[in-house]
């Protein structure tokens, strides 16, 4: 049986990862850091990693990405859209005292995954201002630390499984900012996979533009374009060799098997880009509960 590596137990990570690769076919191996979630997978303990990648409302998680670029070298080999519904999760206070416009007043600290308070700004603004924020590895592990606290002053945001999973009250569900809160997560790994079909392919690719060359970046661009390739993402990011040196992240849509992509690649090495496939991949994105 395959083994995926993921942020977990009762994460978001480990509620996408079920819904997209089911039950059966694959043992899921629970780690509480990302970093030892990568490392499982480049160090052959297991064979695909799970990494939540990209948000609606707050975009790339940049540790994570930085890990895939400069860390690894494992290939994406399928993406995940799958939404995600935060949860204020903790104790009641003991004794209400009546505030009645603002039932969460005596939270005094909010344990979360770094990447969630954007998601809920407009909640933290309404009724957590006199709460301070700390960022644990998991969603689930800030509503574990505040379960094993059995403090009414500590809560968590989260998920509702993480809540059901140890027994601690939702104070109130959903309070991301939108409704539609997706986040993007890779599954990656050294082997390729065999995955059920998708009518939508992704390339991505790392682009570093030739030094001294003026407009270099409008030619990558016009490879693209004029060959009617869509591009879904474009991102600079430090190269962290130098300062002022960057290179692009570039989500394309479309296999790399395809004859113009090809041929935009060659044109963009041709003006002395440099090129690095991360992988090519089929996307799927949630459509309903049921379908796991
Ligand atoms: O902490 C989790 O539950 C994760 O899987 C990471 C994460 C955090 C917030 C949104 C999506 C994924």
């Amino acid at each position: 049986m395959k083994k995926v590596a993921l942020l977990g137990p009762n994460t978001f990570s480990e509620e996408a990862t079920r819904h997209f690769l089911g039950e059966e076919a694959f043992e899921y191996v629970p780690f509480k850091l990302i970093s030892d979630v990568f490392m499982a997978t480049a160090s052959g303990e297991t064979d695909l990693s799970v990494i939540p990648i990209e948000n609606t409302l707050e975009g790339s998680v940049h540790l994570h990405v930085d890990w895939l670029v400069h860390e690894v070298d494992l290939p994406i080999r399928a993406e995940y859209v799958f939404p995600i519904d935060m949860n204020l999760i903790g104790f009641p206070q003991p004794n209400p005292e009546p505030d009645a416009s603002n039932p969460y007043s005596h939270i005094r600290k909010v344990l979360s995954h770094h990447v969630v308070p954007a998601q809920c700004s407009k909640f933290f603004k309404k009724y957590l201002s006199g709460a301070e924020f700390e960022a644990v590895s998991s969603t689930a592990e800030g509503v574990r630390l505040a379960t094993v606290q059995n403090d009414s002053t500590v809560a968590a945001i989260g998920p509702a499984v993480a809540a059901a999973s140890y027994k601690v009250p939702i104070l109130q569900k959903e309070i991301q900012d939108h409704k539609d809160n997706m986040t993007r997560f890779l599954l990656v790994g050294k082997e390729a996979e065999e995955l059920p079909e998708s009518d939508k392919m992704k390339t991505t690719i790392l682009v570093t533009l030739p030094e001294d060359y003026p407009g270099a970046l409008h030619q990558v661009l016009s490879a693209f374009a004029w060959r009617r390739i869509n591009l879904s993402k474009i991102e600079s990011k430090p190269t962290k060799k130098k300062l002022g040196n960057y290179y692009f992240y570039i989500d394309i849509q479309g296999a790399l098997d395809s004859v113009l992509l090809q041929a935009a690649i060659q044109e963009i090495e041709a003006i002395g880009c440099q090129s690095r496939i991360l992988g090519s991949y089929p996307s799927y994105l949630f459509t309903s509960k049921s379908e796991a």
